[in-house]
């Protein structure tokens, strides 16, 4: 088994000294997340931006809100970044993780730690933690948060594990078409961290299928052994209700099946239909739902992208 490392295992001296020359940049991606975006934003430049220099930037990626999320995080002290604006000549879409790629566009840091933005039972324990493995030791190239995650209903009442799409759909991918990697405990968890020249060289679906692409992506070219995982404790966040988490698991399907060669990966306008029915008076109503599957390609070949020297790494 992998082993799962302890997040208070490395000094803060420690890893200040083993970031040497290299620049970190927390990124956080959110859409619609006013409530939450300002603590998660605070509370890490707090800690690791003005009390102890490990964080360079805390970049929020404002992923079409609707409501105050980019004033909130600017006033908590991040730069905002709105996604569709960031390299708008090669288009926007929606989803979470067209937010992390756009992100690549416009960090300047060497290693990259992706927060959620809807975090409630949490700490700013989560930067060092991730960052661990990846001052520490070569060989590892992406880290993957691992924690309790109770489900809580709105009276702060817990009632079952949380996870579900981690359970019904992400750990039975991974049985059955990738057991090696069995022994991620969190592998859909939103908060990692990864090298930028290792992120770069991914293709990145666009909505929720960001993270099982990573980790089997990360594992096939460079081995399981460079992903790291680390215990952070507990963490709570906002629970989807269940309608939105079939869109959610079609996104993690479609990207276990472009890794799986069975569907060539979509471009941005790359659509399914997800049908859903309620039950009324005179009989069901039928719902659509439109999860994106499409994924951006490797940020290294697009025209005009740039890694933080400025160097051209198109091949
Ligand atoms: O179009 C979107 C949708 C979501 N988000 C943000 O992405 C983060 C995670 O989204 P959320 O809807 O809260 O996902 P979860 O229900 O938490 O899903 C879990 O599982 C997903 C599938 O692997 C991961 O992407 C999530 O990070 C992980 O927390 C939040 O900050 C969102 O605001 C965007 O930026 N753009
Ligand atoms: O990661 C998951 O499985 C989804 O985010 C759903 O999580 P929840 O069941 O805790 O809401």
């Amino acid at each position: 088994m992998r082993p799962v490392h302890q997040h208070g295992e490395w000094s803060e001296a420690q890893l200040l000294g083993a970031k040497a020359g290299q620049r970190v940049s927390v990124v956080i991606p959110a859409r619609d997340e006013q409530d939450s975006v300002g603590d998660v934003v605070a509370r890490v430049r707090e800690e690791w931006v003005e009390r102890h220099p490990l964080v360079d930037e805390v970049i929020v990626i404002d992923s079409d809100s609707k409501d105050a999320t980019a004033e909130r995080a600017r006033s908590a002290g991040a730069l905002v970044f709105a996604a569709a604006e960031v390299r708008p000549d090669v288009g926007a879409a929606q989803g979470k993780g067209e937010a992390l790629w756009k992100a690549l566009h416009v960090v300047t840091g060497d290693l990259l730690v992706f927060l959620d933005a809807d975090l409630l039972d949490w700490g700013p324990h989560f930067v060092p933690g991730l960052l661990g493995p990846l001052l520490t030791d070569p060989q590892v190239r992406l880290v993957k948060a691992v924690y309790d995650r109770p489900m809580v209903d709105d009276g702060g009442r817990q009632a079952e594990a949380g996870g579900r799409v981690t359970e019904l759909v992400a750990r039975p991918l991974i049985a059955l078409h990738w057991p090696y990697l069995s022994d991620l405990v969190q592998p859909l968890s939103g908060e990692w961290a990864i090298r930028r020249s290792t992120f770069e060289r991914l293709s990145v679906p666009m909505g929720y299928g960001v993270e099982i692409a990573a980790v089997v992506d990360v594992a096939e070219r460079h081995g399981a052994d460079a992903i790291a995982q680390v215990d952070l404790g507990r963490r709570t966040h906002r629970h989807h209700r269940h309608d939105t988490l079939g869109p959610m698991a079609v996104q993690v399907l479609a990207a276990a099946e472009v890794r799986l060669g069975w569907r060539s990966p979509g471009r941005r306008d790359d659509h399914v239909t997800l049908v859903q029915y309620d039950r009324t008076p005179t009989g069901f109503v039928r719902h659509e739902r439109h999860p994106n599957i499409g994924e951006r390609p490797p940020a290294w070949s697009v025209e005009g992208y740039r890694n933080e020297t400025g160097e051209d790494l198109r091949q």
